[in-house]
């Protein structure tokens, strides 16, 4: 491996559960509307790196004598609880709607390689690195006409430095806090074997069939009512878009919003910013006289971000798009468990005046839209999904600066550990497709919001002056 940079993939297996044990998830599970509406979408990518150091060998050899042979045992393990993951979806010619099949040659594809980048300058947060040094770090998902794999990994050693976790999954199958849920247990059981200790707190070094209730996922498609049909619904939009009785199940292949070239930048909004501007929008309202809109972390962080990234973008567009999603398990009515798999999201559309946006009350007209799209949730969660798959393509072919967001700081992402310390950095890599904002907690643990983005580099440059100076004197 000569050139700097360069990732050369040393093992790509099929990791499957023991073969003789009892699954404790389904081995069929049908796609609910909720799940079918994100047939097509792109897969979504995240990584995790982890920082380590060897007592008595190098890192390269302890990274394939004991973390790998681990991550490899744990995973098995794991899928006896999330035996869907290891299976692909399918959509026969006699099905209404696709669904998930597991059978018994299937397994998640994991993939092994070694990197020559410099991995402190990946997971740092003090220089802008090209998104395209992240892509050989996750792996794609195997995908043809007929089926396409729920998940596939890549674990990535980085010699001397520490090692990398990507995961790539599709969002027909679970949402974020679905996909966070499958990898806290992996991360759980990992933990466990290494310490002797099963998962459910007994002595036992071998057999981890338990997972604690806040981690057991629930597979009841009960919980999801579907009066309207709308999985039918969808299923036919989806037959019916890109030609007649198309079952593709392959991804849509989008353009990159942000060309080649552009960077990853990661930025932190700390707990003490968020509250003095809390305060500040309070203020302001009063002053107004106007009536109190919903003020939370979550809205402040996306106001504040979406008015620095319409400056910093120069935008040209009259009408800019929010786009956000908003967990519906406990807003269903009677609300489902939080442990529930798969996908119980709705997605939102917010336009707004770029104008507004550019002026002084930029925060505030942005904060209100996000608070009026929230406020929405009072006509009914449901309100509206009968246009879901039609959104999502009109959403494809619009040429308007869209600013989504992806993940949530509830998922907690920097707590997964494996058993070799907390994440140094957790990245959304797909962003870099999809122009998305990714969200999760600060890595410091100080309450703040830490924010991913991809942009072109002199973008990057202009929103993080802008990031930074409207703090400065907050
Ligand atoms: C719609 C929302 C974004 C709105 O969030 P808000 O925080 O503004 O509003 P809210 O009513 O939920 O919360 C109001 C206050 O109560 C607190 N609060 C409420 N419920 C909470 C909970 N379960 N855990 C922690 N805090 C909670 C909030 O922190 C906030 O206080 P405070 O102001 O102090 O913070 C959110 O409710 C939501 O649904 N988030 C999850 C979105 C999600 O799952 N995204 C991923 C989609 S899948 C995806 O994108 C792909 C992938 O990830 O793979």
């Amino acid at each position: 491996m000569a050139k700097p940079n360069a990732v050369e993939i040393v093992e790509v297996c099929k990791v499957a559960p023991p073969p003789t044990a009892d699954f404790h998830g389904p081995k069929s599970l049908p796609l609910t509307f909720f799940d079918i509406r994100w047939l097509r979408f792109p897969p979504i990518e995240r990584l995790f790196f982890y920082e380590t150091s060897s007592p008595n060998s190098i890192i390269s050899t302890f990274f394939f004598d004991s973390i790998l042979p681990r991550l490899k045992h744990s995973l098995s393990l794991t899928l006896l609880h999330f035996l869907p993951l290891a299976g692909n979806i399918t959509w026969p010619p006699t099905s209404p709607k696709p669904g998930i099949e597991y059978a018994e040659s299937d397994g998640v594809s994991l993939t092994v390689a070694v990197s020559n980048a410099d991995f402190r300058r990946l997971s740092g947060t003090d220089v802008f690195c090209e998104a395209a040094e992240y892509s050989p770090l996750v792996p794609k998902l195997s995908a043809s006409n007929d089926q396409v794999a729920v998940l596939a990994i890549q674990v990535t050693v980085f010699p001397n430095h520490g090692f990398s976790i990507g995961v790539t999954n599709h969002h027909s199958v679970f949402d974020g806090k679905s996909l966070i849920l499958f990898v806290k247990s992996w991360a759980l059981i990992c933990r466990s074997l290494g310490s002797g200790h099963r998962s459910d707190g007994h002595d036992q070094s071998t057999i981890f069939l338990q997972l604690p209730p806040e981690l057991k996922p629930v597979y009841d498609r009960d919980y999801i009512k579907d009066s309207a049909d709308l999985g039918t619904i969808f299923s036919n939009q989806w037959r019916n878009i890109d030609g007649p009785d198309n079952r593709s199940l392959v991804p849509w292949e989008v353009k990159k919003i942000q060309p080649a070239g552009s960077v990853r930048g990661t930025f932190q909004m700390p707990r003490q910013k968020i509250e003095k501007l809390k305060q500040l929008v309070r203020v302001e309202k009063m002053a107004n006289k106007d009536p109190i809109i919903h003020v939370s972390t979550f809205s402040l962080t996306y106001a504040y971000m979406l008015a620095c990234l319409v400056k910093a973008e120069e935008v040209k567009d009259d009408k800019i798009l929010f786009v956000f999603t908003m967990d519906l398990r406990s807003r269903l009515e009677p609300p489902i468990p939080t442990t529930y798999f798969g996908n119980c999201i709705a997605g939102k559309v917010t336009v707004v005046e770029r104008e507004a946006l550019l002026g002084k009350e930029g925060l505030v007209v942005a904060l209100s839209a996000i608070s009026e799209a929230i406020k929405g949730l009072e006509k009914g969660p449901l309100n509206g999904a009968e246009n879901w798959v039609t959104v999502i393509d009109k959403l494809k072919a619009s040429t308007i600066r869209a600013y989504s967001v992806a993940s949530s700081p509830r998922f907690e992402v920097y707590s997964t550990d494996f058993g070799w310390g907390r994440p140094k950095k957790v990245d959304f890599i797909s962003i870099d497709k999809t122009g998305a904002i990714s969200l999760s907690e600060n890595r410091n643990g100080d309450g703040g919001v830490e924010i991913g983005l991809v942009l072109r580099k002199h973008h990057m440059e202009a929103f993080s002056s802008l990031f930074a100076e409207g703090l400065e004197y907050l």
